[in-house]
């Protein structure tokens, strides 16, 4: 009987940009129900590492196996920019990605789930930094996806918005979900991290 728990394998992965390694031998398990934060300096290769999670960055060695074939309609992914449509609405972007089928739910509870009551209309050209993320956050507000990786997610995020995805971060986790995130912010205890640092990837779980 094949093993359907939900897991993330990583084994030996090595990536090199421009004849620089960014890191090598990444190796670990991460399993549902965790929370791994991706930390190390700027240029260290975090998004590059979360790219090639979610199957974007395919220029690799090594291992980087989900637990089954069908791991991206679990996949929730926020890149390292909001990737909101300046030209809609936060009403109308959500719509989009419920339309695109890429999730279900009600955009209109998602919305003031993260503050934007009142805001729903407004172009979201004319939404600040925070704001813009917060649309893009929502999207931890629609239906429950069970693979979570968020690209910083904090960034622009004012300090009742911090707390506030903090506990949305690991009420997924309790719920089962596997997180996996980019920042320097640690969610909380329990937490396992991997640093990448001059090539090299470190667990500090
Ligand atoms: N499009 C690209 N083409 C070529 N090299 C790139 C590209 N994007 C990034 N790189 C290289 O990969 C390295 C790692 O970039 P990456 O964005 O993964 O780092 P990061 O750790 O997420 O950085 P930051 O903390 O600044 O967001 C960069 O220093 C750069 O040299």
């Amino acid at each position: 009987m094949s093993d359907t728990t939900l897991r993330l394998t990583l084994e030996q992965l090595q990536c090199e940009r421009d004849d620089r390694v960014l890191f090598r031998d990444v190796s670990l398990t991460a399993r549902a129900g965790e929370i791994w934060q991706i930390t190390g300096a700027n240029g260290a290769g975090k998004t590059t590492l979360l790219r090639i999670l979610v199957g974007l960055h395919g220029f690799y060695e090594g291992q980087c196996q989900w637990w089954n074939d069908n791991w991206r309609s679990e996949l929730l992914y926020l890149g390292h920019q909001p990737g909101v449509r300046e030209e809609l609405t936060p009403l109308e972007n959500l719509r989009f990605t419920c339309a695109l089928g890429a999730q279900s739910g009600d955009p209109m509870a998602a919305l003031a789930a993260v503050g934007l009551r009142g805001f729903e209309d407004v172009p979201a050209a004319h939404l600040s930094a925070g704001q813009k993320r917060r649309v893009a956050l929502a999207r931890l507000w629609l239906e429950r996806k069970s693979v979570w990786v968020l690209d910083e997610p904090y960034t622009a995020i004012d300090q009742d918005g911090v707390a506030q995805l903090d506990e949305q971060i690991q009420q997924a986790a309790d719920a089962g979900s596997l997180v996996l995130y980019t920042s320097h912010h640690q969610v909380g205890d329990g937490v396992r991290r991997l640093h990448l640092a001059k090539g090299r990837a470190e667990v500090l779980a």
